[in-house]
Order: structure tokens, then C-alpha cells, then sequence
């Protein structure tokens, strides 16, 4: 409905343009916003006021013209200035419910799907030397339900999960499990089980054996030239740590496969090339015998210029050196309409400096949008970043197994003479859910605290709740009987029916938000809102004891697509739905 105004609107500005009303180059970015009271319409516009300037008429005037000009459509039943020169809309009830059944009976909603674009989303991409950990967890579901959104939306997505799988790290972890494998095959295998101790074993032999450390050196430099017995080793210590990931990924219902691994190490090759493209056109500075590009733009405090590490003084290549190739392939071989990064704040001014200068040095497409889409860490209840007890870092497979406990806990509560089985399938729905959706539901960008207590509560806006809010929707199904819905048809009369319809209807504008910013919180909170619009329908109409069939059906027809929209929406978030709960 929204959109459909805003086109509304868009032609009304054109005609002025051809009139000459506001000047044909003259560009607006036209608001359309719903309205809090009722009384006021159901959508309103500032695009009179923003208009006054330009076309050097009063608001109230060229509100009036506004609606004079506007196309005819049977979805407006009412249009007025109201105030200085907002003009308020009022949709047609019967309209609306049009939409709605359209919606039923379509598969995508009857939401207008965009222009298909070509988007990669580079998201999860943990560090193959360690186990992942609470770190991870963002930017890999974050980035899933994006993900999720936008194939939705009919986009052609292409993962990339660029796992760091390269670097003088494996050098060490090589020369550990050479080390190993030469006393006892067995117990590598072992001791591969559990990657944040290997990590830490490794450690400790580099860090006490001079001889150790030269054998790690050594390795790196042989895997870096190809050498084939360095590549066998590390592609069998990279397939146990991507297992482990994988198991992680399968647990959260996470959509990526081995497929879509595309990690560091596959651009190994190009970045030669990269140094000598940058250093072809003169970009590339020495300094401290590094090869280095500074940017005008980049200053720290002091007004330092900030560089960009091409090529270390030993030769070594660097985490930047890799993004620049990746940009460059996912421009000219993946032809990347927009590029989505999902990783931490944090590293902001990495991507403004790689970004900027991949453009630079036309290593993209002018056209390909690059965007960062950083998140805010997640923090204990202590405020600081979430440890152990004491003080290591959480590993994602061991918070997801106290989730689990944790809901099982609750679940049981509930249910004291549930079955065993049935108990735990729910309780791992819940369990993972609670982790995703309370983070999904806080604004990206900022940090938040985890609390098991908070997301396993059934009040707000939380995972139990709307998993909750959709057995409620689906229960009254169960209590009819020979059910035909064919000829039904969805009458708006009762204020919560046409409140609860209003909502059902923005479920495709709030996607596109979703997958223009990178905001899957929208969807929660929208979510959280229909949950509550249907509550508030449910206890003012009642739908089995409605007055007639008429009504009976098409309040029974609101509460399908009710929960329809909820099982879509948790599913676009990565969140499974339970029949009972
Ligand atoms: N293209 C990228 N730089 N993607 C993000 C990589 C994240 C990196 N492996 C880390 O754990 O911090």
C-alpha cells in the first residue's frame, strides 16, 4: 500500500516536472509514513512541504495541487490536507482486503518483487586456526537471514564464506601436527577433535622451541610456493576446522555449504598481480621496506597518513592483500551487483580504506556497490565482552549446548507430562531460536548484552513469545472441522480486523527494508508488532463463534495468513515453528 502511493506521488512529480511546476532535474526522495492516529488517514506525506521551495508556492497550495494531479486508484478512498500541508490518505477497507486475499493465494506474499540483482554477502567467515566462537555468531546469522531475505525476494545470492585459511598461523599449526603425526598418527586425529586446545599446544611448542619455530617458518614459505606435502597437511588440518564450523552451521540451521567456502587462500594466486597492478599505476609507497598505498582520506589523530599493507618487508602478503583480489573477483567473474560485507565494527576503517581504494584502482566495476554492514559486539551481563567464567572465550558450540539445556528446563516446566522425546525436539527449536532471535532483534550496529534469562522469556519481544503467538494462530485450526476456505473472502469491518490487516499488508515493505540496510531487526520487530495486532484481533472478535459463516471465514482467512506471515518471517529470520509448544 505504501509503495503504492509512493508511485502514486512519483507520477504526480513528473507531470509537474513536464509542467514545469518543480524543475525537470529536481530530485525528491518521497516519504510516505503511516499515521498514528487513525483519524488522520492511514498514510500521510511532506511532500507538499518539501516541494515549497522549489516550485515557490505555499505547502497548503501545493498540497491542493498535489491531489488534483494524482492519479486515480481504487485503493484510495479519501485524500486531505491536514496542518501546514500534509496530505493524508485513506486506504479503501475493501481494497485492502483485496490485497490481503491476493496475498493468501500467492506464494511470495502478492508483494512486487524487485529487478533481480546479483548480490554477494560475505558473512560468517571465521578464522580456520581456532574454533568458532561467540565472535562468529553475528556476522553468521545476521548475514543468513539477509540472505534468506533476499533470495526471497527473487535475487540471485551467492555466499561467500571467506574463511581465514591462510597465513604464517599455519605454520605453527602445521609443524604442531607434523610433530604429532611423527609420534602418533592417532593422537593428532585426537587432538584435532578439540581445535582451541590444538591451537594452544601449538602455541606453547612455538613459543618455547627455537627449532620448532624455524620448522613453522619454514612450512609457511613452502605452502605459500605449492609445495605438495604442506598442501596435503593443510588441507587436512582445514577440512577437520571447516567440519567443526559445518557442525556449528547445521546446529543454527544455517543455510551455507562447503559450496560456498571461498576463503583466503583462494586468491593466493592473484595477489602478485594485485601488487603489480597497484604498483603499475603508481600507488604503492615503501615504507620500513613494506609496500604500503596511502590514501589522502585516511589520517589518523596526529593527521598521520594511515596505509593500507600490500606486501610485508619478508614478501608475505596481508588479510587487505586478499580483499583487494576479492573485490576484483567478485566484480569481473561473480559480476556483483552489490557486495555485502557482515563483519564487526570493528574493522570499519579497513573496509573504507580497501573499498576506497579498490575503486581507486579500478579493480571494480564504478556500478558495484560495496557495503559494510558492521555490527556492535556481544557483551556479558557484566557489560564486557561475553568470556568464561574464567576469562577464555566462549565456544559457539558450548553456549548453543547450555541454550539447549536451558530450554529444555523451561519446556518441561510447561509440560510436565510431555514426553521425552517431544520434549527435546521443542526444546532445541526453542533453544536455538532464543540465541538467534535475540540477537536479530537488536539494531545491528550496536552492542548488546546476552542474558539466557531475557531471551528464553515468554514476555516481549522474544523467540518463546512469537513461537508462542504462532501455536495460538495454528491451535484454532485445530479445533475445526471439515474446513473449506475455497469460496471464503476476508471482510474488513471490526477496527482489529482492518488494524490486523494493516499490519499483514506491510510485510513487503518491511523485507525491502530488510534487504536494503541489512536490517533483519525490522522483521523482528514487525513480527513482534503482528503477533500483538493479532492478539488484540483475536480478543475483540471472536473468529469460531463469529456472528455468521461470512464472518467466520473471513476472520478465519485473517488468521491463516496471520500465520503464515509468522512462520515466513521467523523462516526468513532462521528460526524454525513448532505446531505446539
Ligand atoms: N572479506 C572479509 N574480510 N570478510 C571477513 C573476514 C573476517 C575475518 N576472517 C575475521 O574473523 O575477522
Amino acid at each position: 500500500m505504501k509503495s503504492h502511493i509512493q508511485s502514486l506521488l512519483e507520477q504526480t512529480l513528473e507531470s509537474f516536472k513536464q509542467q514545469g511546476i518543480v524543475p525537470a532535474d529536481f530530485e525528491a526522495r518521497i516519504q510516505v509514513d503511516r499515521t498514528k492516529d487513525k483519524s488522520h488517514g492511514d498514510l500521510a506525506t511532506n511532500l507538499a512541504m518539501m516541494l515549497t521551495k522549489v516550485a515557490g508556492k505555499n505547502p497548503r497550495e501545493l498540497a491542493q495541487l498535489i491531489i488534483d494531479t494524482l492519479p486515480a486508484s481504487t485503493f484510495v478512498a479519501k485524500v486531505e490536507i491536514a496542518g501546514p500541508g500534509f496530505i493524508n490518505f485513506f486506504i479503501n477497507d475493501s481494497a485492502l482486503a483485496d490485497q490481503l486475499q491476493n496475498a493468501l493465494n500467492d506464494e511470495h506474499f502478492g508483494i512486487k518483487l524487485p529487478t533481480p540483482q546479483t548480490i554477494v554477502v560475505d558473512y560468517s567467515s571465521p578464522n580456520l586456526a581456532k574454533e568458532m566462537h561467540v565472535g562468529h555468531l553475528r556476522s553468521t546469522i545476521i548475514g543468513d537471514s539477509v540472505v534468506r531475505a533476499l533470495e526471497f525476494l527473487g535475487h540471485n545470492v551467492i555466499r561467500q564464506n571467506h574463511v581465514g585459511d591462510w597465513g604464517t598461523q599455519f605454520g605453527m599449526l602445521l609443524a604442531y601436527m607434523e610433530e604429532l603425526r611423527a609420534k602418533n598418527g592417532e593422537q593428532a586425529q585426537l587432538e584435532l577433535s578439540d581445535l582451541e586446545n590444538f591451537y594452544r599446544a601449538a602455541k606453547l611448542r612455538f613459543d618455547e622451541s627455537a627449532e620448532f619455530a624455524t620448522r613453522a617458518r619454514q612450512l609457511v614459505v613452502e605452502l605459500q610456493s605449492g609445495d605438495a606435502y604442506c598442501n596435503k597437511l593443510w588441507r587436512e588440518f582445514n577440512d577437520i576446522s571447516l567440519s567443526h564450523c559445518h557442525d556449528v552451521y547445521a546446529r543454527l540451521g544455517v543455510s551455507l555449504t562447503r559450496a560456498d567456502v571461498h576463503g583466503e587462500s583462494a586468491y593466493n594466486a592473484d595477489l602478485e598481480q594485485v601488487v603489480k597492478d597497484l604498483d603499475a599505476q603508481g600507488l604503492l609507497t615503501e615504507s620500513n621496506g613494506a609496500k604500503v598505498v596511502f590514501q589522502e582520506a585516511f589520517r589518523n589523530k596526529e593527521g598521520e597518513p594511515l596505509p593500507v599493507i600490500i606486501q610485508k618487508a619478508d614478501g608475505g602478503y596481508l588479510y587487505a592483500t586478499s580483499d583487494l583480489a576479492a573485490m576484483r573477483y567478485r566484480s569481473s567473474v561473480l559480476k556483483a551487483d552489490r557486495v555485502l560485507y557482515f563483519v564487526d565494527l570493528r574493522q570499519a576503517l579497513h573496509f573504507q580504506q580497501v573499498f576506497s581504494l579498490a575503486k581507486l584502482a579500478k579493480f571494480v566495476r564504478e556500478d558495484m556497490s560495496l557495503e559494510h554492514l558492521g555490527f556492535g559486539t556481544m557483551n556479558g551481563e557484566d557489560g564486557r565482552p561475553f568470556k568464561t567464567r574464567s576469562g577464555g572465550v566462549v565456544k559457539l558450540v558450548d553456549l548453543l549446548d547450555e541454550a539447549n539445556v536451558r530450554a529444555l528446563e523451561l519446556v518441561r516446566s510447561k509440560n510436565p507430562d510431555m514426553d521425552e522425546a517431544t520434549l527435546a525436539e521443542i526444546a532445541r527449536v526453542v533453544g536455538i531460536g532464543a540465541v538467534k532471535y535475540a540477537d536479530l532483534s537488536k539494531n545491528r550496529t550496536s552492542d548488546y548484552i546476552f542474558s539466557f534469562e531475557q531471551m528464553l522469556s515468554f514476555e516481549g519481544n522474544t523467540a518463546p513469545y512469537l513461537l508462542y503467538a504462532y501455536t495460538r494462530v495454528v491451535g484454532i485450526f485445530k479445533r475445526v472441522t471439515d474446513l473449506d476456505l475455497s469460496q471464503a473472502k476476508i471482510v474488513l469491518e471490526h477496527e482489529k480486523e482492518k488494524d490486523l490487516g494493516n499490519k499483514l499488508a506491510q510485510f513487503g515493505e518491511i523485507l525491502n527494508r530488510v534487504v536494503d540496510k541489512g536490517q533483519p531487526h525490522v522483521l523482528c520487530a514487525y513480527l513482534y508488532e503482528l503477533a500483538g495486532a493479532f492478539s488484540s484481533f483475536y480478543e475483540a472478535c471472536p473468529v469460531l463463534a463469529a456472528d455468521n459463516d461470512a464472518q467466520k471465514n473471513s476472520r478465519l482467512l485473517l488468521a491463516q495468513l496471520t500465520a503464515r506471515t509468522l512462520q515466513k518471517g521467523l523462516n526468513l529470520l532462521g528460526i524454525e515453528t513448532l505446531e505446539r509448544m
